[in-house]
C-alpha cells in the first residue's frame, strides 16, 4: 500500500526521479544541477567547488562528472554523506564556525571556482518563518561564499520565492556582477524554489557585515515578527493594517472554540483596548451594540467616514485605519479615559508605528525601485554598447575611421566612454603638440597637468589636418589592415557564437586568463575607491540610494587625488613617480591605459601605437613599461628639474618598437603546452588521425628515423615571427603552410581496423547487461545443484522419481529463467482463409490472422522506427 502511496503522492516520483536512478544519482535534485551547468557552464572550468548542504550528495556527484579532472569538490552538510569518489566530505552545520574552519583546512590558501548552495531547513513549523530561516540559511552560505570565492567566481544558491527574496537579490547584486534567477525544468512547479546563479564575484576587500547580517538584510520581515514568535499574531495583524498588500498565509487555524471567519468587536472593547491595532487586523467589524456605543455615534468626532469604516474594516486602506486610530483617541479623551499627557504619549506611540513602519515601506519601495533602475541601466549600457558598435562598423565601412580592432572598440563600449577612437587620435596629436611646444599650457601653478572633461571638450579633431604623406600611407595601410581585422573577428565570432564546443573552450581560456592576470581594472579602482571610503558600504549605498546615485557610476572617481593612499596610485603605474609634473595625464593616455594589459590589446592595435607618431607618449606604447615610462617623461621635463630615475635609466635610451624578430618571439610557450596536451591525449585515446598512424608506422617499420621525421617537419616558414601578423592571415596559414603527408593504404587501414575494433566493443550498459544475466544464471544452477542433492538425499521418494525431479529441476535451473513462449500460429487471409471471421478451420492452440496490407504496414513501421533511431 505505502508503495502505491508513494507513487502518487504529490507525484514525487516523476521522469527526474526515474532519470536519476537509471543513471545512478542520489537525488532527483542531481538534474536540477545539470540543467543549470548546461545553462550557464558552471562547472566545466572550475577547478575548485565547494558545495554547502550537499547530501545526499546529487550535487557532488555531478560536480565530480562535469568538473575536470583533479578538481577540488568539498561536499558539507548536517548529516554524513556517502562517500564520492575524488570528493571530500565532512558533516558539519553551515551556519558554525567550525564548517568554516573545517572548509579552510581542507582549501587551505586556494579558493573556491563555484560555491553551490541548495540548502533546505526542515520543514514543519509556520509557512512564514520556513522561508524566514531558508533566506537566513542563504545569507549563511553567501557568507561563506564571500570567504572562499575567488574573484570571478560563481556562487549558486536555491531561494525561496518569499518576502525576502528582493533583498536577497540586492545584497547578490552588490557583491556580483552578474546575478540571474532561473527555475530549470526539473524543479517542481508546485515548489516556492527558485535558483539565482551570481557569476563574476567581485572580491571586494571590505564588505560590510550588515551585507551578510540577516537583522539588516531581513529587516523588514524582522520588524513585522513580534520577537518570540513566529508568524501570525500581533505584529502580523500589524502588518495586515499597514501593508495590506502584503498578504501572509494564516495557518494558526481557528482560535479554541471558534469556528467563524467573520469577527466582530464592540466599539468600546476597541475604544478601551491596549492593543488597538492589533484588534483592527484582526476583525472584521466594529459594532456599537450598548447605550453607551451608540451614544458615541451621536458624537461630532464620529463622522459618517468612521461609521462606514467601522461596517467593514477588511475594504481599508491605510488611511482609514489612521482615521479609524485618530477617532479612537479623540473619544477617549473625551470620555476622559486618558488624561491629556497620557493621551499625547499614546498618540506618540501610535505615530511611532506607524512611522517605523512607513519607513520599512519606504526602504522596500527604495530597494524595489534600485533593483529596477539597477536593471535599466544594464538595459541601456548594453543597448548604448550596440549601437557604438553599429556606428563604428558604419564608420569602418565608409572609410571613415581606422579601427584600432575590434577587441578595443568593446573595451571601450564595455566601459562605456563612447566610441571615439578617431577622435582620441586627434587627442594625441593635439597632445603631442602641447607637449612640444605648449607644455606650459597643460600645466596647473602645481605643476600638474590639468585634465577634465572641460579640456576634453576644447581638444578638437585633429582629423582635419594633413598629415605629411608618408605618415597618411602608412596609416591608411594600418587601418585597412585593422578593419579586415576586424571583420574577420567578426566573423570568427559569428562561428563562435554558433559553435557550442568552442564556447565551452572560450569560458576555459577565460578562466584560465581570469587566474593568470594580475592587472587592472576600471572596476578594480572603482571598488578600492568605494572601499577605501570606510565606514559601511551598507550605510553608504542607504545614503546612496537617497541621493539616487548610481553606485557603479563613479567617473568623477577618475582622477586620482594627490593624497590617494600609496596602494591606489600602484594601480596605475604612469603615476607611479608622484613627483613627475603630470601626475595627472590627458584623458587619451589615462582612458586607453588600464584595460590595455599587454594582453588585451591586439596585435594590430600594438602595430597602429608602434607608430613614430606615439613615441613621445608613455604609457600608450611599451604596455605601460613603466621604466620607459619613467624615462620618456624625464626628458620631456628635464627642465622642471626631476632627478628620480636611476642614473643607469639616463643612459641614451631610445623608444623603439618591439624587434619583431627577437629570438624571444620565437620561443612559444603555448606550443609546449600543445605538445604536452597532444602527449596526454595521445595516451588517452591513441592514434586518431591517418597522417599519425602513418608516422607512427614508418618509425616502427624503420623506414624513417626519429631525426628524419623532425627534419621533415621544418620548412621555410617554421621560424617565422608571427608579430603583427593580422589574425585571418596566420589562420589561414596554419592551415596551409605545413607539409601535406601522403597517407599509405596501410595507415587508413590501421586506422579502420582500430575503429572497427572499438565499433564492436559492447557499450557499458549492454556489458553490465549481460554479466548481470550470466551471474543470474549461474545463481540459479547452483540453486537448482543444492535442491535436486536434497531430492537425491530424501529416502521416501524411489530412484524414479528422484531422477525425474532432479531432470525437471536441473532442466528449471539451466533454462534463462523464462518460460518458452507459445507459438503463435500465423494464418494468412487468403483462399479458404480469405474474410473468415473467427477461428479458421483446422487452425488450434494460438493463432493471428495476417494478410499483405499488415505485412506492408509492419514493414513500414520498422522503415520508420530505424531511420528515427539512426537520426
Ligand atoms: C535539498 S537537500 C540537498 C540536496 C543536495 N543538493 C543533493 O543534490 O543531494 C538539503 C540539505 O540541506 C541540509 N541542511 C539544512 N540545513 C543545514 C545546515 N545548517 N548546515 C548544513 N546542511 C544543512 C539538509 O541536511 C539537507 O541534506
Amino acid at each position: 500500500m505505502g508503495k502505491a502511496q508513494k507513487k502518487t503522492g504529490k507525484g514525487r516520483l516523476d521522469k527526474y526521479y526515474k532519470l536519476a536512478k537509471e543513471q545512478g544519482y542520489r537525488a532527483r535534485s542531481a538534474f536540477k544541477l545539470i540543467q543549470l551547468n548546461k545553462k550557464y557552464s558552471i562547472l566545466e572550468s572550475a577547478r575548485c567547488t565547494i558545495d554547502l548542504c550537499a547530501a545526499p550528495g546529487g550535487w557532488l556527484q555531478v560536480a565530480s562528472k562535469y568538473m575536470p579532472a583533479n578538481s577540488i569538490i568539498v561536499g558539507v552538510d548536517l548529516v554524513p554523506i556517502k562517500p564520492i569518489p575524488r570528493v571530500i566530505t565532512f558533516a558539519a552545520d553551515i551556519t558554525t564556525p567550525h564548517c568554516r574552519n573545517l572548509i579552510r583546512g581542507e582549501l587551505k590558501d586556494w579558493k573556491a571556482d563555484v560555491v553551490l548552495h541548495d540548502g533546505a531547513p526542515n520543514v514543519g513549523t509556520a509557512w512564514v518563518q520556513d522561508a524566514y530561516s531558508q533566506s537566513e540559511l542563504v545569507l549563511m552560505s553567501l557568507k561563506l561564499a564571500v570567504e572562499f570565492l575567488a574573484k570571478g567566481g560563481t556562487f549558486v544558491t536555491k531561494v525561496f520565492r518569499s518576502v525576502d527574496y528582493n533583498n536577497l537579490i540586492w545584497v547578490f547584486n552588490q557583491l556580483f556582477g552578474k546575478v540571474e534567477a532561473t527555475k530549470p525544468p526539473s524543479s517542481r512547479n508546485v515548489s516556492a524554489e527558485i535558483f539565482v546563479v551570481c557569476r563574476d564575484f567581485l572580491s571586494p576587500k571590505h564588505i560590510d557585515p550588515k551585507f551578510l547580517d540577516p537583522k539588516h538584510v531581513f529587516k523588514d520581515l524582522a520588524a513585522t515578527l513580534a520577537p518570540g514568535e513566529s508568524g501570525i499574531s500581533t505584529g502580523t495583524a500589524e502588518s495586515n493594517v499597514f501593508h495590506p498588500e502584503k498578504k501572509r498565509r494564516h495557518r494558526d487555524g481557528y482560535a479554541d472554540g471558534d469556528y467563524t471567519l467573520f469577527k466582530s468587536l464592540p466599539a468600546s472593547s476597541f475604544i478601551r483596548a491596549d492593543d488597538s491595532i492589533s484588534a483592527l487586523g484582526s476583525v472584521n467589524k466594529i459594532t456599537f451594540l450598548t447605550e453607551e456605543e451608540k451614544g458615541w455615534l451621536d458624537l461630532d468626532i464620529t463622522t459618517g467616514d468612521v461609521k462606514a469604516n467601522c461596517d467593514d474594516l477588511k475594504v481599508l486602506g491605510k488611511g482609514d485605519f489612521k482615521a479609524l486610530l485618530k477617532w479612537r483617541l479623540a473619544l477617549r479623551e473625551e470620555l476622559g479615559l486618558d488624561l491629556k499627557t497620557r493621551g499625547t504619549e499614546d498618540a506618540t506611540e501610535q505615530v511611532e508605528v506607524v512611522e517605523i513602519v512607513d519607513e520599512e515601506q519606504e526602504i522596500s519601495e527604495e530597494l524595489e525601485r534600485l533593483n529596477a533602475e539597477a536593471s535599466a541601466r544594464a538595459k541601456r549600457d548594453r543597448r548604448r554598447a550596440n549601437e557604438i558598435k553599429n556606428r563604428t562598423l558604419q564608420r569602418m565601412q565608409l572609410q571613415m575611421t581606422a579601427p584600432l580592432d575590434i577587441g578595443m572598440e568593446q573595451q571601450d563600449a564595455m566601459l562605456g566612454v563612447g566610441q571615439d577612437d578617431m577622435f582620441d587620435l586627434g587627442k594625441t596629436e593635439e597632445d603631442l603638440r602641447n607637449k612640444r611646444g605648449t607644455v606650459a599650457l597643460l600645466m596647473d601653478d602645481d605643476g600638474d597637468a590639468i585634465t577634465g572633461s572641460s579640456e576634453e571638450d576644447e581638444v578638437t579633431e585633429s582629423e582635419d589636418e594633413p598629415l605629411d604623406s608618408e605618415d597618411e600611407r602608412e596609416k591608411k595601410l594600418l587601418g585597412l589592415e585593422a578593419e579586415l581585422d576586424g571583420l574577420y573577428d567578426a566573423y570568427q565570432d559569428r562561428l563562435r557564437e554558433r559553435d557550442a564546443k568552442i564556447k565551452v573552450k572560450e569560458a576555459r581560456r577565460k578562466n584560465a586568463e581570469r587566474d593568470e592576470w594580475n592587472g587592472i581594472e576600471a572596476n578594480d579602482i572603482d571598488d578600492e575607491d568605494s572601499d577605501d571610503e570606510e565606514v559601511g558600504g551598507w550605510d553608504k549605498l542607504q545614503e546612496a540610494k537617497l541621493n539616487d546615485q548610481n553606485l557603479s557610476d563613479d567617473s568623477s572617481d577618475e582622477s586620482v587625488d594627490e593624497e590617494a593612499p600609496a596602494h591606489k596610485r600602484k594601480r596605475m603605474p604612469s603615476e607611479q613617480t608622484a613627483g613627475l609634473p603630470n601626475n595627472k595625464r590627458p584623458r587619451l593616455v589615462s582612458k586607453l591605459k588600464p584595460p590595455t594589459a599587454s594582453a588585451t590589446t591586439s596585435a594590430a592595435a600594438r602595430v597602429w601605437f608602434a607608430q613614430d607618431i606615439f613615441s613621445g607618449l608613455g604609457g600608450l606604447n611599451k604596455d605601460s613599461d613603466p621604466d620607459s615610462e619613467e624615462l620618456d617623461r624625464e626628458s620631456e621635463y628635464s627642465e622642471a628639474g626631476q632627478n628620480s630615475v636611476d642614473a643607469s635609466e639616463q643612459d641614451d635610451f631610445e623608444v623603439v618598437p618591439k624587434d619583431r624578430d627577437s629570438p624571444m618571439d620565437l620561443w612559444d610557450g603555448d606550443e609546449e603546452d600543445e605538445g604536452e596536451r597532444t602527449q596526454t591525449r595521445i595516451n588517452k585515446y591513441g592514434l586518431v588521425t591517418p597522417e599519425a598512424v602513418m608516422l607512427a608506422q614508418q618509425l616502427v617499420n624503420r623506414e624513417k628515423t626519429k631525426t628524419q621525421l623532425i627534419n621533415d617537419g621544418f620548412n621555410r616558414y617554421s621560424l617565422n615571427s608571427k608579430e603583427g601578423l593580422p589574425s585571418w592571415f596566420l589562420d589561414d596559414e596554419a592551415k596551409n603552410y605545413k607539409l601535406n603527408i601522403p597517407i599509405t593504404k596501410e595507415a587508413m587501414a590501421a586506422l579502420r581496423a582500430k575503429q572497427r575494433a572499438l565499433d564492436a566493443r559492447p557499450i557499458k550498459k549492454v556489458a553490465e547487461a549481460k554479466a548481470r544475466k550470466k551471474f543470474k544464471a549461474a545463481q540459479r544452477l547452483e540453486k537448482a545443484m543444492k535442491k535436486a542433492e536434497g531430492v537425491n538425499a530424501t529416502a521416501d521418494m524411489s530412484e524414479r522419481e528422484k531422477a525425474q525431479q532432479i531432470d525437471k529441476l536441473m532442466r528449471k535451473g539451466m533454462s534463462a529463467g523464462q518460460k518458452a513462449k507459445s507459438e503463435v500460429k500465423l494464418v494468412v487471409a487468403k483462399g479458404a482463409h480469405k474474410g473468415v471471421k473467427g477461428r479458421p478451420k483446422g487452425v488450434k492452440g494460438r493463432y493471428t490472422m495476417v494478410d499483405s496490407r499488415m505485412k506492408k504496414e509492419v514493414r513500414a513501421k520498422k522503415r520508420k522506427e530505424r531511420a528515427s533511431r539512426k537520426r
